[in-house]
């Protein structure tokens, strides 16, 4: 399965760029409708809680998550492949998140993101994160469309 982040140059992300050493080097699988991710929190990732998953942590791999879902979309709508031609890039602009259940810390963090509406400008992503059989978070995400030279701004 393709690993979008794999394929993109350029990308300098503290969620998932292979290439940032204090990243989080999330790995996003698109199989051409949904894009997976495994997550293993580490101890010093908890909350107020040893044993749960901080919740800035579950936005930040959810929003990275979701937005290359939004990238992996948009070129498979152009019939290309991911990180072929012009560079396709979009970003953050509204994340919307359900923390259902506490996180266990023992993780992992599964993810499972598909774009649900998909415009011009603007995508919809919706990203369910589970651990084990336990839906722990549900988000909607509106990825907007901007010029691929915002990577280099
Ligand atoms: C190659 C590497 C790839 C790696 C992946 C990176 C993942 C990183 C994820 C991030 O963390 S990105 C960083 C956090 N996000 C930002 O910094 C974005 C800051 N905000 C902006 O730059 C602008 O506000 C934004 C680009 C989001 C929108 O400005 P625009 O002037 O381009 O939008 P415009 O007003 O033309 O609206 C375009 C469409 O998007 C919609 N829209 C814009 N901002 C929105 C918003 N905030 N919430 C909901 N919808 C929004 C807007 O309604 C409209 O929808 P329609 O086409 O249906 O009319």
């Amino acid at each position: 399965m393709t690993i979008i982040q794999h394929q993109m140059s350029g990308n300098h992300c503290f969620g998932c760029s292979p290439d940032n050493p204090h990243g989080h080097h999330i790995e996003s699988r698109w199989d051409g409708q949904v894009a997976t991710c495994t997550f293993q929190p580490q101890t010093w990732h908890c909350a107020g809680s040893p044993n749960f998953v901080y919740g800035g942590l579950i936005a930040s791999v959810i929003d990275c998550h979701s937005i290359c879902t939004a990238i992996a979309e948009a070129y498979q709508r152009e019939g290309r492949a991911i990180g072929t031609g012009d560079g396709i890039l979009y970003v953050t602009g509204h994340l919307d998140i359900r923390y259902l259940a506490a996180a266990p810390i023992a993780g992992p963090l599964v993810l499972a993101a598909r774009v649900t509406e998909a415009g011009a400008r603007k995508s919809l992503v919706s990203c369910d994160l589970h651990v084990g059989e336990t839906l722990c978070a549900q988000a909607e995400v509106v990825a907007v469309k901007v010029p691929a030279s915002w990577g280099d701004a």
